[in-house]
């Protein structure tokens, strides 16, 4: 334990030395401090909101600076192929992508050891991941739902074919044996995945250094237009922190609004100070983890490329399965017929059944009136609702365990440090298959073996996937249960 705070201490050291600062002070110091937080920020464990993260080491206000990353502290494909050697073997597989290139990077430097320039970073980064590309067959399975089986396999089957094309660039590095083997490279692309950060000018991003220790707070609550954005300017202790930082990158001005979402961004390259540049997304008080918006993700997305999901997450939308002629009675994506995180069917889907549900030689006279959002009338708007509160009922029934007992599971879960109430709980689940699968998956076929101190680090590898795929799955059926409600509702409304 000591020996880790000596090695965290001197990875902010090190930082420090490379000019990353969480001071809102933009003179540069004389000499630099021995570390680069202290000032805004210090790293903590936050048990439930992703473990490491940063900490507020005074109030911050919203829009302020609170942390800066030199350009040149930032692990890009630029910045490792100074490396010659590196540089000409890339050179030679011009047909890999800017990502493997990246993920190749990593496993360079990480081959360097203590030669590598960022060594005292690499030596921070987790040992493992719970990303979808590293399930296995039996936390695949536990997902149940066949969109995040497809997606699972695709992201498995994804990393293992990008594997094997940059093979030949990896021998031509002669990367030792175990950086070489599949499971290196699922860690490396779980790296760059879940930790770099958008740059202009490389698409496969950049690892940032103290940068990347930011943990994830879902978009949806901040402003949402230039309205928005005025009327915050024109609040007195809002602009008060603008103007006296006396700095106009400290600004969240219009033109951090980020065009595509309409929404604040909290941190990005900035060219005029050749550095990254975080900004606190909201006010925080002194103790409160500081989190970051990496981008809008559905639970599933986040699985798949950050390996948590959120409790509540307001983008997090479900599929259901919908006949072909509902696809093809509008004009609306499959994408966008969806059913939101709170059980309300999405614009389009809504949309799309009302049009579906009007005989065809009709649907021409009240198209503008469906694509505008409008009910159609009465009765249009009880079948529709009858027939998905019907579909999501069939849903529900179809997967082979209710919200009960994947609620009773994953409390199970919780509970491994102790093997009886473990087996306790899991014997009130009608089908105990999953459970035997995870048991027989381990070697674990009697109870007794179910004990903490025996849980090998595999299979407790395995069990916190599986219980990320059951926390997954509840979501989803508790989305399908509130879709059901929102359909009730409606139709109570009619009777009235
Ligand atoms: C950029 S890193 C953030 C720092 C990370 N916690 C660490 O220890 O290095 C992103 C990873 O942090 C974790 N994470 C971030 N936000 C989270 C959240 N809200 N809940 C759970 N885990 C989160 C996930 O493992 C994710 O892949």
């Amino acid at each position: 334990m000591e020996q880790e705070e000596q090695s965290l201490e001197s990875f902010l050291t090190w930082g420090a030395q490379l000019g990353i600062s969480d001071s809102s002070n933009t003179k540069q110091p004389q000499h630099p401090p021995s570390s680069c937080l202290g000032s805004s920020l210090c790293i903590a464990h936050f048990r439930h909101s992703g473990g490491r993260g940063l900490c507020a080491v005074r109030d911050l206000r919203k829009g302020e600076i609170i942390l800066t990353i030199p350009k040149s502290a930032l692990m890009t494909r630029e910045s490792v192929m100074e490396d010659k050697k590196l540089c000409v073997a890339v050179n030679r597989h011009s047909s890999l992508s800017s990502v493997q290139i990246m993920i190749v990077c990593l496993l360079y430097e990480m081959g360097k050891g203590k030669t590598s320039r960022w060594h005292p970073y690499l030596m921070h980064l987790p040992h493992t991941y719970d990303i979808l590309a590293m399930f296995g067959e039996f936390e695949k399975c536990a997902l149940q739902v066949d969109e995040a089986l497809w997606v699972t396999e695709k992201a498995i089957l994804k990393a293992k074919s990008e594997w094997k094309e940059a093979h030949a660039l990896m021998e031509d590095l002669m990367f030792k044996p175990q950086l070489l083997t599949f499971k290196a490279w699922v860690w490396a692309a779980a790296t760059i995945s879940s930790r770099t950060l958008h740059i202009p000018w490389d698409e496969a991003g950049c690892l940032c250094p103290v940068g990347d220790l930011f943990n994830y707070d879902a978009p949806g609550v901040e402003p949402s237009s230039i309205e928005d954005v005025e009327h915050l300017l024109s609040n007195s202790s809002f602009h008060d922190a603008v103007v006296s930082n006396g700095n106009k990158n400290v600004m969240v001005d219009a033109e951090k609004l980020d065009p595509l979402s309409q929404r604040l961004t909290d941190g990005g390259f900035e060219e005029d100070v050749n550095a990254y540049c975080f900004y606190a997304r909201a006010h925080y008080k002194k103790g409160d983890q500081v989190l970051l918006c990496y981008g809008t993700y559905t639970n599933l997305e986040l699985l798949e490329h950050y390996g948590f999901l959120l409790q509540e997450n307001p983008n997090d939308k479900i599929f259901i399965p919908l006949e072909p002629a509902i696809y093809s009675s509008t004009s609306w994506t499959k994408e966008s017929l969806y059913i939101h995180h709170d059980g309300k069917p999405s614009f389009a889907l809504l949309a799309a059944l009302r049009l579906w549900a009007t005989p065809q030689n009709k649907r021409r006279s009240v198209g503008h009136l469906a694509y505008s959002g409008s009910q159609l009338s009465a009765d249009n708007e009880i079948f529709i609702m009858k027939w998905l509160s019907k579909t999501c009922d069939a849903v529900l029934k179809n997967l082979p365990t209710s919200i009960d007992e994947d609620t009773l599971l994953v409390n199970a879960m919780d509970n491994t440090q102790d093997s009886f109430t473990f087996m306790e709980i899991t014997k009130l689940m009608s089908s105990r298959d999953e459970i035997f699968s995870f048991l027989e998956a381990h070697n674990m076929k009697d109870v007794h073996s179910f004990n903490d101190i025996f849980l090998s680090r595999k299979a407790r590898r395995s069990m916190d996937r599986w219980k990320l795929a059951v926390q997954w799955r509840l979501r989803y059926k508790k989305v399908l249960v509130d879709c059901i409600s929102y359909c009730n509702e409606t139709l109570d409304s009619f009777m009235k």
